[in-house]
């Protein structure tokens, strides 16, 4: 399996309900360093598993979609708990989304008759100690 990962980062504030998180539960910021991996079992004609630049600029804009918002003010987060488990996945949707659209070329669609993306991660590092990943499958269109 051929993996390529690309990083980026965004700076939010939200808060949190629930007495787990303890002083979290207040307004806080966080900035997220993301890891996006992608996956294939046999590299695209070019020799590629996607394009460096293509990636770069997916997650970039993707995460510019987040970058200096409040959360808790975000109608598509009402009434959730934005942890670094959750932005993960919601995260992960998207992307899935804009490849099986083509944002990543022809060659990069799952089930593309090059092959395309057959799975990716998404990791969210929210500090040196602490990092959460939402992983799945990329099912074919
Ligand atoms: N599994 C998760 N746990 C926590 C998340 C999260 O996103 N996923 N987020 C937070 C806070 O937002 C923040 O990142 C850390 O806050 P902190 O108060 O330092 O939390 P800790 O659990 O590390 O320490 P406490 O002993 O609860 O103060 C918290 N947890």
């Amino acid at each position: 399996m051929f993996t390529l990962t690309v990083r980026d980062h965004f700076m939010i504030a939200h808060s949190f309900r629930g007495a787990v998180f303890g002083p979290a539960q207040a307004l806080h910021g966080a900035t997220y360093v993301v890891d996006l991996a992608l996956r294939r079992p046999a590299l695209d004609p070019d020799g590629l598993v996607v394009d460096i630049g293509l990636a770069t600029q997916l997650l970039r804009e993707e995460l510019a979609r987040l970058n200096f918002r409040n959360l808790d003010e975000a109608p598509e987060f009402a009434g959730r708990n934005t942890t670094t488990e959750f932005l993960a996945h919601a995260l992960f949707e998207r992307l899935a989304a804009r490849i099986a659209a083509g944002a990543l070329g022809p060659h990069a669609v799952p089930g593309s008759a090059t092959g395309g993306l057959t799975a990716m991660r998404v990791t969210l590092n929210e500090s040196h100690v602490a990092r959460a990943s939402y992983e799945a499958a990329l099912p074919a269109a």
